[in-house]
């Protein structure tokens, strides 16, 4: 689904501290690969808890148009039932990918080694973005490209009538390019290895084990991880049961922060050690945050977080673990706006290629609210404790973390807060609003300045 036409204002105002015991909607990366290597393994995957948000709907459609069933039961959980590995059919028509940058990057991985044809479309923010990065690996295992300009979206595919299995050493901190070229290396001959020298999420190595891949990782003489897979496995169908996202928890766990008088427990959430810098982040701020019930559940710990208002200090964020919070860097800078101090982030180059330049619209939305701060090529440093803060407008450029994000800083800021467009937020967490109401915040929807 596209955005591109009617944007919804947004605004948020002081309401109650936040109570209550919630639960986010299930992980947007372990909801795309569930439906992913559902469609590839031969027989009926069942997925309990998928998001069901634009971004992981689109994943959905294209595996469709290569022949997937996949089907809402009853009891709200999915099936679907896979074509197998080598055997995806060409899709008749386009595929739309909205906004979706994982959705579209692990696809063309897939597509991309099998003997069929595909065109991929996104909306305005998804044909900014670089392809390059998954579609150079994909030439050189024999996959022919026709995109626009910089290899951006529109951009054609045919893979060859045999890939070729790869080495390759992923040039950025990115689990969307590791994992493409993997999905790639299923359907070539032998083996396909990738060196990541900086770790990134790896649901696609986990689950990819679960579904019976023969795929290992250790770690090189330099501590790279070294991932080996061996191609055309016959892929099992799985049960899976998808844990709460920490990227979208990381909205209600920074508002019960900085709200004061809150205390709010999120259930159920995902606590991979490659997706959990943002806890670690606030909790070195100060936050009062604990981690209660921790448990193992298909594979993944999870655990509930317990999350009181707290006064909280700037600190230096490691640059080292930015992978591991990527996504949430936006939230953290409004929680850096309420500490007392200021607040460092080093190692954002990454965030200028996301669904917005996220470093300078986080900048240009603190700026509108009068919180200083510090934009540089790839760091950003928030001064925190200003007075009278708020009343500003942010421009969210199709960016549902941008839109998320400075909605919770309305709900802490003693003047309201706009964002121009909220529709976007269906991308990831269509029940934010919903929720942060079931907890007491306060949001409403504003006439458009065009209406
Ligand atoms: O693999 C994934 O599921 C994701 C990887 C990250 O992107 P990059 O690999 O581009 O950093 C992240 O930003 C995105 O939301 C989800
Ligand atoms: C970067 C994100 O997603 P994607 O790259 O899948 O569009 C995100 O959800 O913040």
């Amino acid at each position: 689904m596209s955005h591109d036409s009617t944007p919804t204002p947004l605004t948020s105002s002081m309401g109650t501290p936040l109570t209550g015991t919630i639960r986010v909607p299930g992980d947007k990366s372990i909801s795309h690969r569930s439906l992913m290597f559902g469609a590839l393994a031969i027989g009926r995957t069942t997925v309990k808890g998928l998001l069901e948000s634009e971004d992981v709907l689109a994943t959905g459609n294209a595996m469709r148009a290569v022949g997937a069933t996949i089907e809402k039961q009853a009891d709200g959980s999915y099936t679907v039932d896979g074509i197998g590995l080598g055997s995806l059919l060409e899709p008749e028509h386009v595929i739309d990918f909205g906004n979706a940058g994982t959705g579209v990057r692990l696809t063309m991985g897939i597509f991309g080694s099998h003997n069929i044809a595909a065109t991929f479309v996104g909306d305005a923010s998804l044909s900014k973005r670089p392809m390059g990065r998954v579609l150079n690996p994909l030439r050189d295992m024999g996959t022919n490209v026709i995109a626009r300009e910089g290899d951006r979206l529109p951009a054609s595919i045919r893979g060859p009538e045999q890939a070729l299995p790869l080495t390759y050493r992923v040039p950025m901190p990115s689990a969307q390019v590791k994992s493409a070229v993997l999905l790639a290396g299923l359907n070539a001959p032998g083996e396909t290895t990738v060196i990541e020298p900086i770790p990134t999420r790896d649901h696609t190595e986990k689950m990819l084990k679960g579904f019976g891949a023969d795929i290992s990782v250790s770690l090189n003489e330099a501590g790279e991880r070294v991932i080996r897979l061996q191609g055309q496995p016959e892929l099992k169908p799985q049960d899976i049961d998808v844990p709460g996202d920490p990227s979208s928890a990381g909205f209600p766990l920074v508002a019960a922060l900085i709200i004061p008088g809150s205390d709010i427990t999120i259930e159920n959430v995902l606590l991979n050690e490659h997706r959990t810098g943002l806890i670690t982040t606030l909790i070195e701020m100060g936050g009062d945050i604990q981690i209660v019930n921790r448990r193992e559940t298909g594979g993944e710990d999870v655990g509930d977080l317990r999350v009181k208002a707290s006064k909280l200090k700037g600190i230096t964020v490691p640059a080292s673990r930015a992978p591991s919070m990527i996504d949430e860097y936006p939230v953290l800078a409004v929680a850096a706006a309420f500490a007392e101090g200021d607040t460092f982030m080093p190692g954002l180059d990454e965030l200028r290629v996301k669904e917005s330049d996220r470093l300078a619209a986080v900048a240009r939305g603190l700026e509108a609210n009068g919180v200083p701060c510090i934009e540089t090529e790839d760091t950003l440093t928030v001064t925190g404790g200003a007075n009278d803060i708020g009343g500003g407008t942010v421009v969210t450029h199709l960016d549902h973390r941008i839109a998320m994000s400075f909605l919770v800083l309305g709900m802490a800021a003693a003047k309201p807060v706009t964002v121009d467009d909220g529709a976007v937020i269906a991308t990831s967490f269509p029940t934010f609003t919903e929720l942060f109401e079931g907890l007491g915040a306060r949001i409403s929807a504003q006439p458009s300045e065009a209406a």
